[in-house]
């Protein structure tokens, strides 16, 4: 056993979490400092796993877990564990890494951190929603033997946007603006569907196929309300304000958001039926698209956040064809532009794959990487 050793509790083992365990399994053994010590889906937890290169080996054992999940015990389970080892003379330190988009477990962080376990998370629920919960996570994290918190894969996946603007908010860079494309999935959409040359689809197709490639939420209408970008939004600008202070927005519905979604389906319950319906309004967004065609233009769906000008918003703009949008933008690709006091007049851009399993699961190993 290293004398070091960072234990792992995992929550959630959907695309990300699956994709967690293989890349964590892939570090080779003798250097590789993480042990995962259980696995919880929504309704059921496997403690002390046996894992190996075998997912289905692991998927199995936890479907046939009798052990519900208790997530307030997780966090006491983990502070044992980490006592347990002290007394072997092994320095260990434990983290729960959420790959849920759950709200229950997003709740959770403050009380795991302030008992010294530490959270991962790619979940933007816990940083994006009240101002209540955000302020409880970083209260937590300033008492003694706290655990840390950290969430680059929250926004832009595995791209380093998160880290990127601490370290510039941290060494005294002013942000002035903060503008891009954010969602892998709405980028997709539009890339593949509005665009000079793009062959012609169905809008509701493309959604689809965003779904089947794991670029969305687990409810899609997450992303076309809006409220995927919205949240990313929120938590670059507390990070931005967490520095200065400032006690910016209330929650991401505070962010101005255009949705995309059609009236009637509002309010719809399953990602199945709200996909399988969406058809019934690609005559409403094929409207949409050759308006802008004729004035020879793209549609791109945007988020801002204006320091200057105190303004944060989401959502679909036109550009002319010959726009970087318009250009430089492929699959889910995620463009951000930080506009600083030192990045100025020209921005630092960072681009590249903005959702899909294997780079948000990266994003996350790499802040697991951190803790080491
Ligand atoms: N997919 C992507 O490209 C990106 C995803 N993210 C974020 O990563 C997270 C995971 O996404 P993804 O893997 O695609 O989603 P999935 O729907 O594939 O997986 C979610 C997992 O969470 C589990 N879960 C849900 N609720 C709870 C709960 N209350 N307690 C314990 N487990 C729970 C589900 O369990 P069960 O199987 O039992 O339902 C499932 O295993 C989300 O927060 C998403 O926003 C961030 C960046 C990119
Ligand atoms: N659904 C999100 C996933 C990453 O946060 C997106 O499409 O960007
Ligand atoms: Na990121």
């Amino acid at each position: 056993m290293p004398s070091k050793q960072i234990l792992v509790g995992i929550v959630g083992v959907g695309l990300v979490g699956s994709e967690l365990v293989s890349q964590i399994l892939s570090i080779p053994a003798a250097r590789n400092p993480f042990k995962i010590v259980f696995l919880a889906s929504s309704t059921k937890v496997l403690y002390a796993p046996v894992v190996d290169a075998d997912p289905a080996k692991w998927k199995a054992a936890l479907a046939a877990s009798t052990e519900a999940v208790d997530l307030k015990a997780l966090g006491s389970y983990l502070r044992t564990l980490v006592a347990q080892q002290r007394g072997e003379g092994v320095v260990g330190r434990a983290v729960i890494v959420d790959n849920t988009s759950a709200e229950s477990v997003a709740g959770m962080y403050a009380e795991w951190i302030g008992q010294g376990v530490s959270v991962v998370t790619p979940n933007k629920k816990g940083f994006s929603g009240d101002r209540g919960v955000w302020e409880g996570i970083l209260r937590a994290a300033e008492g003694e033997g706290a655990g840390r918190w950290l969430n680059e894969s929250t926004v832009g996946a595995g791209l380093p946007v998160i880290n990127t603007l601490r370290e510039m908010v941290g060494s005294g860079d002013r942000v002035r603006k903060i503008e891009g494309v954010f969602s892998g999935t709405m980028s997709y959409i539009f890339n593949e569907w509005s665009g000079k040359g793009v062959e012609k689809k169905k809008f509701s197709d493309v959604v689809r196929v965003a779904r089947e490639k794991g670029y969305t939420e687990p409810h899609p209408a997450d992303d076309l309300n809006g409220a995927d970008v919205a949240r990313k939004l929120t938590i670059l600008a507390r990070t931005i304000g967490a520095r200065r202070g400032c006690r910016c927005l209330g929650s991401y519905r505070d962010v101005q958001t255009q949705s995309l979604i059609p009236k009637a389906l509002e309010g719809e319950g399953s990602g199945d039926v709200f996909v399988s319906r969406l058809g019934e309004f690609d005559e409403e967004f094929e409207r949409l698209r050759e308006e802008a065609e004729r004035e020879g233009s793209v549609l791109r769906f945007v988020g801002v956040v204006d320091v200057e000008k105190g303004v944060v918003k989401a959502g679909l703009e036109k550009y002319p064809v010959s726009h970087p949008f318009a250009t430089s933008l492929g699959g889910s690709d995620n463009i951000i532009m930080f506009h600083t006091e030192r990045y100025s007049p020209r921005p630092l851009i960072v681009q590249g794959a903005g959702a899909g399993a294997a780079v948000t699961a990266m994003g996350v190993l790499g802040d697991l990487l951190k803790l080491v």
